[in-house]
Parts: C-alpha cells; sequence; structure tokens
C-alpha cells in the first residue's frame, strides 16, 4: 500500500445545503489532495436558515459502511462529526477500536448554527467515555468544551484548564475553538501531547457565513495529517484554509451561508499569529 494516493475518511450526517457536516468535508479533502470515504449516519433536511428535519442511518448500516470502507480502502487518518445518538457513537467506537484508520480527529458536533441539537443529551456521556479516550486530537468549539468538560468557560485560564481536563480524560491533543462570540479577534487554543500549548489568533471577519466552518478546520487538519504534515504543522495549516474560506466569502442562501472551499492560500499566509504561551 505504501504508493497508494492518501486517504481519509468522515463519518458524519448529510446536510441537504451542502454546506456544513460531509459535504464540507469531502469538500475540504477534495481541494487539500487527499481522496475522501465517506460514513453517513444521519440525513437531515437543512438549509442555511436551520435544518427542518432530522433521520439517523442504523446502527447496522453504519457499521456495514465502516466494514465496507475498512475491507478495502487504505484510511490514514478519520474523523467525526455529528453522530447523533448514543448507539452510533458506541458503534463508530468499535470500529475504530477495530480496524486501523490512522489518527483519529473527534469534532464533537453538537448544536448547529441555527441553535438545532444534532447530539442527543443522553449521548454525551459515550462520547466522554467511548470516543475521547481513542482520539488523537479533540476539536471542541467553546459551547462543546463547556459541556465535556462540566464547566463554565469565560476566561483564557478556563480554556487552557478545559483543555487540560479533556486530556485527562483521554484525549492525546485539545484545540479549542474560539469562533463563537464577537470579540475583534478569534482565538483558538491547541494543547499538545507534549504539554506545549499556543493561541492561534486571527482578525474575526464579520459575517454571518460561517455554515460549516468546524467541520472545515477539523477535514483540513484530517487531510494534511494524511499527507504527513507533523499535528502541529497539520493544525496551523488548516486555520490557515478555514481563515482563507470564510474571508473569500460566496453568496448561497438566505441565513448562514456556506463558506468558499476552492479560496486560495495566498492572502492569508500573514493573518494567523501563532503565540506560544509559556509553561
Ligand atoms: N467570523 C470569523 N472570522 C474568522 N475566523 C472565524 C470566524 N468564525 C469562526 N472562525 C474560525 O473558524 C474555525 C471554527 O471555529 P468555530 O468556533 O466557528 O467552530 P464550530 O462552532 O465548531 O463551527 P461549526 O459548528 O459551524 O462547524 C476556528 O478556527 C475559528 O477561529
Ligand atoms: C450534518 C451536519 N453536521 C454538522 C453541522 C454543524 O455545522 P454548523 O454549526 O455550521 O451548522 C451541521 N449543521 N450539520
Amino acid at each position: 500500500m505504501t504508493n497508494s494516493t492518501p486517504q481519509v475518511m468522515t463519518i458524519a450526517g448529510i446536510d441537504s445545503s451542502g454546506g456544513a457536516g460531509m459535504s464540507a468535508d469531502l469538500k475540504t479533502f477534495t481541494m487539500n489532495g487527499v481522496y475522501g470515504a465517506n460514513v453517513v449516519v444521519s440525513i437531515t433536511a437543512q438549509n442555511t436558515t436551520g435544518v427542518q428535519s432530522v433521520e439517523m442511518v442504523s446502527p447496522t448500516m453504519v457499521a456495514a459502511q465502516l466494514k465496507s470502507v475498512a475491507d478495502d480502502l487504505h484510511i490514514s487518518a478519520v474523523k467525526t462529526g455529528m453522530l447523533g445518538d448514543a448507539q452510533t457513537v458506541t458503534t463508530v467506537a468499535k470500529a475504530i477500536q477495530t480496524y486501523d484508520f490512522g489518527a483519529f480527529i473527534l469534532d464533537p458536533v453538537m448544536v448547529a448554527k441555527g441553535g438545532a441539537h444534532l447530539l442527543e443529551d443522553s449521548a454525551v456521556t459515550a462520547v466522554i467515555q467511548n470516543l475521547l479516550p481513542l482520539s488523537t486530537l479533540v476539536t471542541p468549539n467553546l459551547p462543546e468544551a463547556e459541556v465535556l468538560t462540566g464547566t463554565t468557560i469565560q476566561s483564557d485560564i478556563e480554556i487552557a484548564q478545559a483543555a487540560h481536563q479533556l486530556q485527562q480524560l483521554g484525549a492525546k491533543n485539545v484545540l479549542i475553538k474560539g469562533g463563537h462570540g464577537d470579540e475583534p479577534v478569534v482565538r483558538d487554543y491547541v494543547l499538545l501531547a507534549d504539554q506545549s500549548a499556543f493561541w492561534l489568533e486571527s482578525q474575526r471577519f464579520a459575517t454571518i457565513k460561517t455554515h460549516g466552518t468546524g467541520d472545515t478546520i477539523s477535514a483540513a487538519i484530517t487531510a494534511r495529517l494524511a499527507l504527513g504534515d507533523s499535528l502541529k504543522a497539520a493544525i496551523i495549516y488548516a486555520k490557515h484554509y478555514v481563515d482563507a474560506t470564510i474571508r473569500q466569502s460566496i453568496n448561497v442562501g438566505h441565513g448562514h451561508g456556506p463558506l468558499n472551499h476552492w479560496a486560495t492560500m495566498d492572502a492569508t499566509q500573514d493573518r494567523i499569529n501563532i503565540v506560544d504561551v509559556q509553561a
């Protein structure tokens, strides 16, 4: 398999409007030069104004898809997105333990931008117990980090504490995304396995067209890992990529519009500050 094309996989829900979930993942994979496999766990009737309806795929069918991919493809990095319920979470966890899918990026999707719940409350414990300990990297936004740690996060110190707590729960590396809020600078916090930590800072782009930002950054990390980047390099690259997709905006829909996945990276090179945290 040494000469095979880099192959990654997303395990997620489908957004009918193509902006978030699996569609964002696949566009990100393609634009970043890796082949993407896709295991569907749910179908959402969704557009840029909200989620109108959700139907889960049966755990048996999810398990069958995972086996089909594992039997044939050579997946070197996998990410999860919307998982919906506890049964799906445990099905996915079992597959990740059974098959070798390489690095595992856990994007613990809970609530859509429009407010719709994409993970049942009863499934949060399953994510903490079954998926966090398997994850190479967990990528919660601030509200998701609060739910996973059972804490309220209001300061830099509390963000750092939450990241440490997520490591204690089993995640090897942590990226806490700071897109939520309205401060002029967007700040994401990264805590790596070796205990080094840094902030990724960029100017907030004033827009509501941020449908799928979390999916896109985690998919870009997944792609770059499959291409051989170190985790730190993959995270920094992915931050540049998502920044470009937000800034070079496109006009689709009437609400939280989708990103421009074919954005060029040139103009984004100097936009991200990396601020190391002293131990
Ligand atoms: N308005 C913005 N301007 C610049 N960067 C942004 C903006 N909104 C989000 N980002 C960046 O996008 C990435 C995703 O962060 P965010 O907190 O939005 O994730 P998320 O809530 O999981 O996204 P989603 O649920 O939409 O998939 C982060 O790197 C964040 O800094
Ligand atoms: C199927 C699916 N997966 C993930 C999201 C999160 O994205 P966002 O928070 O931008 O709505 C979503 N809306 N739909």
